[in-house]
């Protein structure tokens, strides 16, 4: 491991968070103006990857009711998290990753955080579809859970409608490969790190999401940092009543490099536990991912052979997962 990689840098670029477009998509929710929604989302999607949405439709009260259980989760006692571990989940990768259980670049970064994983609950096991493993310990946990993963669909898929209209695309255009969309709805906490912080051991290493959507809420700490075309870190701070949405790598193969799945990572050196929750939204598993034909040109070629959805997004986690490269043996 090599503690002189050129394009991490530690020191973030204090800009203001004006850097990362903040839109609002009440018209979009509300569906007086999708197409204005589309037009603001679409040029940030080729210059940023990142924007923070405001008046997004979702009841404040249940994001803080899910903080609440995810604090309560992760003071559990080590045992009672480790029980649902993802490594027993078998292919649905479900359930609670410790401390360096995921390292996302791990050519150079031990990941220092821990996380828990579910989606749509269902009794078929099938890579990443299957039963959620729950902690017996907080029976309120389930519900809450399913009521934030249900919000979170009902928002992608509006966002969603909106980048198939700034690509020209019917607004549905997108949903004949998401009848039955991967999701991951994780919930994260990032003990703050003290003493000399070198990228070797971050929060979060340096990564693009592997799939379609991805819809974020952190919490007051702050720590997301956003890499630039430049290889500038800017920091992406907590913004009251907002979500942070970017695009990731299957879009950038859709829109043949036109919308930029782009580089994030986490430092957190505030000295306070930071929670955050991310909600991932992917296409079917099955669905086969390539450059639409209008991103596709003779001047500018096909960029990407086609893989399939789910596929792809193995790979990623078999490379990521501690336990998944034991088994491969990467
Ligand atoms: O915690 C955050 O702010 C970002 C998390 C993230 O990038 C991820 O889980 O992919
Ligand atoms: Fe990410």
């Amino acid at each position: 491991m090599s503690s002189s990689t050129p394009d991490i840098r530690l020191a973030s670029k204090q800009t203001a968070f004006s850097e990362i477009p903040i839109v609002d998509v009440s018209t979009l929710v509300d569906g007086s103006d999708p197409e204005g929604v589309a037009k603001k989302i679409g040029e940030i999607c080729e210059q940023v990857g990142f924007f923070y949405v405001k008046n997004h439709g979702v009841a404040e009260d249940l994001i803080k009711r899910m903080y609440t259980i995810s604090e309560r989760f992760f003071d559990l006692p080590f045992a009672a998290k480790d029980r649902l571990s993802v490594a027993n989940s078998g292919p649905t990768l479900r359930g609670y990753i410790p401390t360096y259980g995921e390292n996302v670049d791990p050519e150079h970064t031990r990941d220092f955080k821990e996380c828990f994983d579910f989606g749509a609950d269902e009794e078929a096991v099938s890579p990443f579809f299957g039963p959620n493993q729950m902690p017996a310990e907080l029976p309120e946990f389930e519900a809450i859970c399913a009521a934030y993963h249900s919000a979170m669909m009902t928002l992608a898929r509006k966002l969603i409608s909106a980048i198939a209209l700034s690509l020209d695309l019917p607004a549905d255009y997108f949903e004949k490969m998401q009848r039955k969309p991967i999701t991951i709805q994780r919930l994260l906490h990032y003990p703050p790190q003290q003493g000399e912080v070198t990228q070797e051991e971050i929060g979060i290493g340096a990564h693009t999401d592997y799939g379609f959507l991805t819809i974020l809420s952190q919490d007051s700490v702050g720590g997301l940092q956003v890499r630039n075309r430049d290889g500038d870190w800017v920091s992406a701070p907590p913004v009251d009543g907002t979500f942070i949405i970017n695009i990731g790598d299957l879009v950038q193969t859709l829109t043949n490099d036109r919308y930029s799945s782009t580089v994030h990572r986490v430092v957190n050196t505030t000295g306070r536990e930071r929670y955050s929750i991310p909600f991932f939204m992917d296409l079917d598993f099955d669905a086969v991912v390539e450059p639409l034909p209008s991103c596709v040109s003779s001047e500018n070629p096909a960029k990407y052979t086609s893989y399939k959805c789910g596929e792809h997004k193995y790979t990623r986690f078999a490379k990521s997962y501690a336990h998944l490269r034991e088994t491969v043996g990467a």
